[in-house]
């Protein structure tokens, strides 16, 4: 039979397996690192390694990180391979907090790629690494001072009173079942439009416009998406090589354009607004001094830096002085504007899920409500949000069941020794080093955050909605580091409180004209979308809407 195939095919296929084969040995060569270093793991499997499951979209994030953090009860931690690079997943609070907060020199990035040649976005805050992130965080950190959000807190509110006419209005058009997820989407990003650009998104007046069709390409759920978020965020170095995005390319023209078209206006007609358009234009300019970090920087002379520091002192020096350049710009924006909506929308969409299904808790949250706009003159302010304690409480106990990333991740950039513990099983001399486990630089770190959430141990009956579980005496009681929804240390998440009062403004007004029943269009308990490593309800978050008498 041979000799009827034809030699080139014999050839190609020959060469064609000596590719497959050098793949799977460069894939498959470090299977067996955990393994080596007797730290508890699960056999990886070419080509995914451990995460096969969430690669292939057969089990939604949250469900898995879950699951992954629940096999290795009693672990203070373990290790997995994603493809072929070595990750450890802490479980241990303590751990968590050495890696996160006390020994953050050994751990500050996240091992993403951030280099202009491979893509300009990769120059966002989220990603950028080392010194660089240091100092664009510094400049950055004004973005969001308690003034600015004061100022930003009218533009939100007439932003919330868009929502409420919206459902009303959709209200009368479609009946009063309603797909919440996509609507605060709309919110949140006329918010972040507004009040980071001072631009109109106009999403909430109509679903079209432009500034929301295209932030929906950069979330959207289609497979080709997930793999391209999966594999930046879970095996950052390969997607590199092979050039994956960081964002849909369409959706990074379209905003670099707006950006250009809000700063090209700003100059010309000498407009000035204190937003964080405004901030970033400063620094292009060599505007830096926004930044008190710096000012203090610049004051301390060169001879009272100890000469071990000098070199790092000067680099430093000269890095600030270095204004932004015009990528670096874009990258800020698109990243504020894309982390501006997603996150909000989901914890919102959830919320009122939740308070759909648990009526006695909505009643109470609209009492609070109810009496503080009345304390307040009728009207949602800044002072009256910080008095609303339940609705502070509902939305982190939102976060809990609904942690909008399942997890957090850090790369080791300085060798660290995790210290042996008392409970520790019995390994090796050859395995550890002092009996503690090697840390090499390189590798990855995945905090389980929706491990450690569901973890009954930390939040005893962990499926039930219970904002209980974060009044202050509870909060005192819990061992701290396992409820981290905005990260934790020097890289927790810059819009923290922005993202929180963005998401209070809008339940108030919510909860305080409408009132929410389930809708049998969404099951109790959610299922996840699968194909969205940013939680989301499959097939949309459904609740029935009611205007209050
Ligand atoms: C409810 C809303 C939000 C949630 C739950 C959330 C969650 C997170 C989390 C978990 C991280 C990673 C932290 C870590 O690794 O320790 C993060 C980082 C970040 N978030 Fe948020 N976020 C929210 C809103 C926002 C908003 C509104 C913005 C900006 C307008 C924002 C901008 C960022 C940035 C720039 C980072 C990277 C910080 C750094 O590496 O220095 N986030 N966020």
């Amino acid at each position: 039979m041979i000799e009827f195939i034809p030699p080139w095919i014999l050839w190609l296929t020959a060469i064609l397996g000596i590719i497959i084969g050098c793949i799977y040995i460069l894939i498959t060569w470090d299977y067996r690192y955990w393994m080596k270093r007797g730290v508890p793991t699960l056999p990886p499997k070419f080509p995914f390694g451990n995460l096969s499951d969430l690669f292939l979209a057969r089990r939604p994030p949250q469900d898995f990180y879950r699951e992954l953090y629940d096999r290795f009860e009693g672990q203070r931690y373990a290790g997995f391979v994603a493809i072929n690079e070595p990750f450890l997943m802490p479980r241990d609070p303590e751990l968590i907090k050495s890696i996160l907060v006390k020994e953050f020199s050994h751990f500050h990035d996240r091992g993403l790629p951030a280099d202009e040649s491979y893509d300009p976005m990769s120059l966002n805050l989220f990603n950028l690494n080392g010194k660089r992130w240091n100092v664009l965080r510094n400049k950055l950190s004004p973005t969001f001072t308690s003034g600015k959000m004061k100022g930003m807190f009218p533009l939100l509110r007439k932003i919330a009173d868009e929502l409420r006419e919206t459902i009303e209005r959709e209200i009368a058009a479609s009946g009063s079942e309603v797909e919440l997820k996509e609507l605060v989407a709309r919110y949140a990003t006329d918010a972040i439009a507004s009040v980071a650009f001072g631009v109109d998104g106009g999403s909430l007046v109509d679903s079209n416009a432009e500034f929301r069709t295209k932030a929906r390409l950069v979330f959207s759920n289609s497979l080709l998406n997930h793999l391209r978020t999966t594999a930046t965020l879970v095996a950052p170095q390969l997607s590199y090589k092979v050039g994956v995005e960081t964002f849909d390319p369409i959706a990074v023209d379209y905003f670099v354009k707006v950006v250009k078209e809000a700063v090209d206006y700003r100059k010309k007609n000498a407009v000035k607004r204190a937003d964080f358009l405004q901030l970033l234009m400063g620094l292009r300019e060599g505007d830096g001094k926004s930044s008190s970090d710096e000012i203090l920087f610049s004051e301390v002379p060169l001879r009272n830096v100890s000469f071990s520091h000098r070199e790092g002192y000067i680099a430093h020096l000269c890095i600030l002085l270095v204004s932004l350049t015009k990528a670096e710009l874009e990258a800020q924006c698109m990243l504020f504007y894309t982390a501006g909506f997603e996150t909000t929308a989901s914890l919102l969409s959830f919320c009122i899920y939740e308070l759909s299904q648990n009526s006695s808790i909505q009643e109470q949250l609209r009492s609070e409500v109810d009496a503080v706009i009345k304390s307040h003159g009728g009207e949602v302010t800044y002072q009256g949000l910080a008095e609303m304690r339940l609705m502070d409480r509902v939305l982190n106990e939102t976060m809990r069941k609904y942690p909008s990333l399942p997890m957090l991740f850090r790369e080791c950039t300085k060798e660290f020794i995790i210290p042996p513990a008392t409970g520790d099983a019995k390994r090796w001399k050859a395995e550890t080093v002092n009996g503690g486990t090697l840390i090499e630089v390189g590798t990855k770190i995945h905090i389980p955050l929706a491990g450690l959430n569901y973890d009954s141990q930390y939040f005893p009956d962990p499926e039930r909605f219970d904002p209980d579980r974060f009044s202050d005496e509870a909060i005192k009681s819990r061992q701290p580091y396992v409820f981290l929804p905005f990260g934790e240390g020097p890289r927790i998440c810059i819009g923290m409180r922005y993202g929180m009062m963005q998401s209070a403004v809008a339940l108030a007004y919510l909860v305080y004209h409408f009132k929410f029943r389930p809708s049998e269009r969404t099951t109790h308990p959610i299922l996840f979308d699968k194909c969205s490593i940013f939680l989301a309800a499959k097939g949309g978050c459904w609740v029935q809407i009611s205007k209050r008498d």
